[in-house]
């Protein structure tokens, strides 16, 4: 706009503090307020000594700068960002609905039908593309980083660094290996098509309540990655097992490309 709004500067003191909404490494997030609004956003505080330490300090630039950017109903707003001497304060969209991790073990089976795993594939989908129509890959898909929003609404939360949160940490203890694609098992340069081999990955969780590759160990898990070795069960239904088969696949330039996937049978047949 040509009267372009003065930036500005927030501070803690704006903000009424409410409960801890999960735990990090390098920080924890708490529901918050905005005074003068009532606004309810999510607080991420971020510990600079913890960061320094780690030289995560460019990763959080990077995500301060891409995400304060991005304007998508699938994608968690960055509203603002602020700093004192010792930590850094993220002002986020609060979901209330939680992480898709925890809705999906809330299910009474683990997993979800059809058209509840079509509708977050789908949201999933149109969030990918307006990543990758701006060159943002690997957005880390996976339920952990997945947020529900109001009437339940798929939102990408992720920052890119692992959490320690008990309830939704996976039993691994440095988050799970479940999503990297055989490109980035074996360390190769990754491209915007991890992201595909990651939207199968979650598109059999959803449906089967575990991870595809899911194994004992990591060395387990690399060894099925590698070979894309796993069985989808009977009660998948044809058309989401060919979505899948379709995503996991080893070469990369292979995997269906996400405007394909909107137009799959089994989104169509299952989404509004
Ligand atoms: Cl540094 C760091 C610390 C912790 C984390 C992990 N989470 C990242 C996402 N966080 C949330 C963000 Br950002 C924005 N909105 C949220 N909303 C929630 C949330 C909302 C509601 C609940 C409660 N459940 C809702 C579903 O029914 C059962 C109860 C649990 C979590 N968490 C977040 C919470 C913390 C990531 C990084």
């Amino acid at each position: 706009s040509a009267t372009a709004k003065p930036k500005k500067t927030w501070a803690l003191s704006n903000f009424d503090i409410g409960r801890q909404l999960g735990r990090g490494k390098f920080g924890n997030v708490y529901l918050a307020r905005e005074k003068e609004s009532q606004f309810v956003v999510a607080l991420k505080v971020l510990f600079k000594r913890q960061i320094g330490e780690t030289k995560v300090e460019h990763q959080v630039r990077r995500e301060i700068e891409i995400q304060s950017h991005l304007r998508h109903p699938h994608i968690l707003r960055l509203y603002a960002y602020f700093h004192d001497e010792a930590r850094i304060y993220l002002v986020l969209e609060y979901a209330p609905q939680g992480t898709l991790f925890s809705a999906l073990q809330a299910q009474p089976m683990k997993r979800f039908d059809d058209r509840q795993s079509a509708t977050y594939i789908k949201a999933l989908c149109s969030a990918l593309l307006y990543l990758h129509e701006r060159d943002i890959i690997h957005r880390d898909i996976k339920p952990e980083n997945l947020l529900l929003g109001h009437k339940g609404v798929l939102k990408i939360a992720d920052f890119g660094w692992s959490v320690h949160e008990p309830n939704s940490m996976r039993l691994t203890l440095c988050g799970t290996v479940d999503y990297l694609p055989p490109e980035m098992v074996l360390n190769k340069p990754h491209t915007k098509n991890v992201d595909l081999w990651s939207l199968g990955v979650l598109c059999f969780e959803l449906l089967v309540g575990h991870a595809p590759f899911f194994s004992k160990t990591y060395e387990e898990t690399y060894q099925k990655i590698l070979k894309v070795d796993y069985k989808t069960p009977e009660h998948v239904s044809k058309a989401a097992a060919h979505l899948i088969s379709k995503l996991l696949v080893l070469n990369p330039m292979h995997r269906m490309p996400l405007d394909q996937i909107m137009l799959h049978p089994w989104i169509v047949a299952h989404t509004q």
